[in-house]
């Protein structure tokens, strides 16, 4: 007899959210629970997907109790795992963290360069503070953080919880990229096989790829076929994704046309090719723009549709018909193939981690973790993202080669930057501030990392940790 669990997902107003909700009704047999709770500070922004998972819950769920709320203690009382993927400021400002530097002719994205800086300084006190406030009620349960930018959270969150082993910051892009990718190894899906992955957050490259069956390494069949550049024809990624991951999965292959060794997150663009993604971006409708009009529009759409209808059986939101297997698991136990809504990695990552640690299963995640020898010509405190296994004690990092020439002098540069970020955020240094904003790569000139930053802390107001 299986435990039934209770999950609160903080970011209830998220646009990931419904496809979360979605995927714990499609596990409801495999990982059951009592209860769900969506926690959010815009109640106006979550009511339409708590009015959305009122339906889908009572529908597809009726022994599970949902709910939404903007108190903290209703939300995260009696709760055993918190998913969490809050947006400091909101889309707003991550319009205005892209639009800054592009003026000035530099990188303008969401976790890369001064855009993710800018975001660093408004998570790290929002992260810090809804974390305090999940262990006042609940300090057992687990905290799985997907919040951006996921480097400089979980630096931050190492410094103010070092012993906090159930709070595990993890992203998805790594999962996207096998699931597109790993079709160039014979076919395979990316539960398949098992991989080896180093790196900072949106920052690192997979070693290895071995085959779960055989233990083969399938990593470099999959860089051969990327060295030929034709990808697109045999994987068809064009016809899935929009022209913002279209282009980025394309330049992949140019990476590893360049730097055949090992294959890049596809983040990895915005260091190694920053004039070609400048070319790319437009300083007046950026990424954020592209997300309003788009993901942000069609998932309160979506939500509202279900809600006006007030029924999702038998239209055209029925889960049965838009999942349309019998079992959601694989014959291994995953269920990556089940395609979900708005995005297909997201949801199921996340969920299949807390199944792992609910389970004790010591499934293998890439997690960012305190380095701590893994990778042992690298800093000791850097935050890695590597392979763990991860159960019911918690991630256990799986130790690696030592890294190259090439990734040590750019990792430790990047963590310079994210260290300093941190640094600047927890002690309100603006002489921090500057010095991140300098070291990182994106920038490396001083006079412009000052007017950066003073253009950010202008636009930022109180959401910035005050810089004196
Ligand atoms: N790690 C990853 O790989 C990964 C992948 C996708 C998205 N993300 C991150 O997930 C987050 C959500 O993305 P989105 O596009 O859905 O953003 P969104 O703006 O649609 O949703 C974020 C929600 O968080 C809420 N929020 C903000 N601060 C909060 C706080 N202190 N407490 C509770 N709720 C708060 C907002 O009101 C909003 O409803 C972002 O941080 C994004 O960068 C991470
Ligand atoms: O620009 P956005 O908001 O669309 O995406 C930013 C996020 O991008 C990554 O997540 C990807 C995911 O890896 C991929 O599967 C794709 O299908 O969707 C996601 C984004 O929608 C990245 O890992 C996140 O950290 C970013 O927030
Ligand atoms: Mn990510």
């Amino acid at each position: 007899m299986k435990k039934n669990f209770s999950v609160a997902i903080a970011g209830g107003g998220s646009t990931y959210t419904p496809d979360m909700l979605e995927m714990l009704c499609l596990v409801r047999e495999d990982f059951p629970l009592r209860k769900v709770v969506l926690y959010d500070i815009d109640a106006d922004r979550q009511e339409h997907i708590g009015k959305f998972g009122e339906i889908l819950f009572r529908e597809y769920y009726p022994e599970a109790e949902f709910s939404y709320t903007t108190d903290p203690q209703k939300a995260f009382e009696d709760i055993d795992f918190v998913l969490v993927q809050i947006r400091a400021g909101g889309l707003k400002m991550r319009e205005l963290d892209e639009k800054i530097p592009l003026k000035y002719g530099v990188i303008g994205q969401e976790t890369c360069g001064p855009g993710g800086f800018a975001y660093g300084m408004r998570s790290v006190p929002a992260m810090i503070e809804l974390v305090k406030t999940i262990r006042r009620y609940s300090p057992e349960a687990w905290i799985l953080n997907y919040s951006n930018p996921a480097a400089i959270v979980a630096e931050a969150t190492k410094r103010v919880f070092p012993d906090d082993y159930r709070l595990i910051n993890i992203c998805d892009m790594p999962i996207s990229i096998m699931d597109i990718f790993c079709p160039l190894a014979g076919g395979r899906k990316r539960t398949d096989v098992e991989p080896r992955y180093y790196g900072l957050n949106h920052f690192g490259w997979f070693t290895h790829m071995y085959d779960k069956k055989t233990g083969e390494d399938v990593l470099p069949e999959m860089l051969e076929k990327l060295k030929t550049g034709d990808c697109d024809r045999e994987l068809g990624y064009s016809g899935k994704n929009d022209d913002y991951w279209n282009f980025t999965f394309r330049h992949l292959e140019k990476m590893v046309q360049d730097f055949p060794h090992s294959l890049p997150n596809t983040y990895m663009q915005y260091y190694l090719y920053p004039d070609t993604m400048v070319k790319h971006s437009d300083p007046n409708y950026t990424r954020a723009n592209t997300v309003i009009d788009g993901r942000e529009r069609r998932v309160k759409e979506y939500c509202d549709g279900v809600a006006s209808l007030n029924q999702i059986r038998g239209t055209q939101y029925d889960l049965d018909l838009k999942y349309s297997r019998g079992s959601h698991l694989d014959a291994d136990g995953s269920f990556a193939s089940a395609t979900v809504a708005h995005n297909d990695a997201h949801a199921t990552y996340i969920v299949e981690l807390a199944m792992s640690i609910a389970y004790n299963q010591n499934d293998i995640f890439l997690i960012i973790t305190e380095n701590k020898g893994i990778v042992p010509n690298l800093s000791e405190g850097m935050m890695l993202e590597v392979a763990c296994r991860v159960g019911i004690n918690g991630a256990e990092p799986l130790r690696i080669q030592e890294a190259g020439a090439f990734e040590k002098g750019l990792l430790e540069g990047q963590y310079a930057y994210e260290k300093l970020t941190v640094d600047a955020a927890l002690e309100g240094s603006y002489q921090k501030a500057l010095m991140a904003l300098t070291v990182s790569r994106t920038v490396g000139d001083a006079e412009l990392a000052r007017t950066l930053l003073d253009e950010y802390i202008a636009a930022n107001g109180e959401y910035f940790p005050k810089l004196v």
